[in-house]
């Protein structure tokens, strides 16, 4: 990783975190709208989410409209044993959380409630920048990248979600890098290939 990299993520992240509560919560319904409008979930699919963090734009509007169609939904938890690999366990209204060692809330591991990767349908993708041509930079611990390295070719559709702010022009592009299928802003979306 270069200096660029870290210096463009640092930027970016402390632009998101300047963000408003008011902000934060029109941007998060606009998100949901722009899902709904799409038309992506249904009763039948295999939804995977995260819980915001570092002024990361917020599913939680997505989230409840899923429960509400009656898809189910899913989060990351940092894999137990495959390291910088993450794996999906259920989310659901009464789910009980614990706080990984980043300070982000997860579900509690077990064996009935884990979705193997290449079952889900559509995987809301957090990330700090994306450019028009469908490339991500995360957080820098590669986790994304790992988990869906396997999974390209399947049905499964890995969708950003970003404030407009953090749109860049065009990021440098990683061998490991996992391309999105689409990218959706509080008032843009942006389809890849
Ligand atoms: N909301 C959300 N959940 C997610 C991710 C994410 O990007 N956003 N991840 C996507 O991969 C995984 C976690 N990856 C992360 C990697 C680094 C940091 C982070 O804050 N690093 C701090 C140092 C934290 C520490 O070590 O104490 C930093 O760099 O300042 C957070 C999450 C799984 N869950
Ligand atoms: N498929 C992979 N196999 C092995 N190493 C990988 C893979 N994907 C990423 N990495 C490693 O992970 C590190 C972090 O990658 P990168 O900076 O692209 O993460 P990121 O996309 O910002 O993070 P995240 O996906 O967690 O949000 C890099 O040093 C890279 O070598």
């Amino acid at each position: 990783m270069n200096l660029t990299r870290v210096e463009l993520r640092k930027h970016i992240r402390k632009m998101r975190r300047a963000l408003s509560t008011e902000q934060q919560l029109t941007a998060s319904h606009q998100i949901a709208l722009q899902v709904k409008q799409l038309g992506l979930m249904n009763a039948r699919c295999k939804i995977a989410a995260f819980i915001a963090n570092d002024g990361e734009i917020s599913p939680q509007d997505i989230i409840k409209d899923a429960w509400q169609l009656d898809a189910s939904v899913y989060l990351p938890v940092l894999h137990p044993f495959a390291e910088n690999h993450l794996a999906f366990f259920s989310f659901q209204e009464n789910s009980k959380m614990r706080i990984n060692k980043y300070n982000i809330p997860e579900p509690y591991i077990s064996c009935p409630t884990i979705c193997p990767v290449n079952e889900l349908d559509l995987v809301f993708v957090p990330l700090v920048a994306f450019d028009k041509q469908g490339n991500r930079m995360g957080m820098g611990g590669g986790y994304y990248d790992r988990t869906f390295a396997q999974v390209k070719n399947s049905k499964t559709r890995l969708i950003g979600l970003a404030h407009d702010c953090q749109c860049v022009e065009k990021l440098p592009v990683e061998s490991w890098d996992v391309p999105l299928d689409m990218l959706i802003t509080p008032s843009q979306i942006y389809s890849f290939n």
